[in-house]
């Protein structure tokens, strides 16, 4: 979508099935290099196992991922991970390693070690002290453990960037921020980013496009504002009415 930006995540006829029934349902998308598209659909509609075919955490039955003109499929799962910045639900920081320890792995997997300064530099973009750097991660807030994620997942320079509910948990004050945050990171490093949120209201404040994920298919496919305006059908309609009637609610008690 946009302004041609060439096509930087293609998805082609994508399928993955357990125990016969189908997470991901022949999903094709493409994705052009510098969008921030949100993914959001109801629990169970497949949006993990689709991010997770993209990065090979989850090898899809049929389909290709090609990512910036190169299948996935020709490398192997490991190395198609580590040109990939994800945050995703459960993988998180190693607890026995250091702030700076679980910001460089991704790097020393590489053998591509990261300078004290460059860690400096990632945890300044997540807006974190660099004395910060040295603690366990059991010395962190919640945020503060979540900042670290994303820290991480810059540190490959990749320009893709997947997030899977990277701001649950967080107290709603925290979780604005750190997705202004995200966003602003996302532009100033001409990232492309995929992130899945259960928040409506976040994903149209965000994102420069919003897919809804029914029964492991794509059922929209709309920018903010055509959602806003009624478009992208039933399913995506019912999802944005919950912020809307929210809205409606607060301004009846300002009145
Ligand atoms: N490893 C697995 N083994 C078996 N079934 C799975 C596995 N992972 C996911 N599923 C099933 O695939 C479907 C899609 O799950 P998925 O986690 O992709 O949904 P989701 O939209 O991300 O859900 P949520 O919003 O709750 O995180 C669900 O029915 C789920 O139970």
């Amino acid at each position: 979508m946009g302004d041609a930006a060439p096509d930087f995540l293609r998805i082609a006829g994508l399928s993955k099935t357990y125990d016969g029934a189908r997470a991901v349902d022949t999903v094709s998308l493409e994705i052009g290099a510098g969008e921030f598209v949100a993914l959001v659909g109801a629990s169970g509609s497949g949006k993990s196992t689709l991010l997770k075919c993209v990065n090979r955490l989850v090898e899809p039955d049929e389909g290709s991922v090609q990512i910036d003109g190169q299948d996935t499929a020709g490398l192997p799962p490991a190395e198609s991970r580590r040109r990939i910045g994800y945050v995703f639900q459960g993988i998180g920081l190693f607890p026995h390693l250091t702030v700076a320890q679980n910001i460089a792995l991704p790097s020393r997997l590489e053998s591509n070690a990261l300078s004290a300064d460059r860690i400096a530099e990632l945890l300044a973009l997540v807006e974190l002290e660099p004395e910060m750097a040295q603690r366990m991660p059991s010395e962190l807030s919640g945020g503060q453990r979540q900042r670290v994620g994303v820290a991480r997942a810059l540190s490959s320079e990749s320009h893709l960037l997947l997030m899977d509910e990277p701001f649950g948990a967080l107290d709603p004050l925290t979780r604005g921020e750190l997705g202004k945050r995200v966003r602003r990171l996302h532009d100033q490093l001409h990232l492309t980013t995929v992130l899945v949120t259960h928040d409506m209201a976040e994903a149209l404040l965000l994102a420069t496009r919003v897919l809804v994920m029914d029964s492991g298919r794509i059922v929209a496919d709309e920018t903010p504002a055509a959602l806003l305006s009624g478009a992208g059908g039933e399913v995506a309609q019912a999802l944005v009415d919950v912020p809307r009637a929210q809205a409606e609610a607060l301004s009846g008690i300002a009145r």
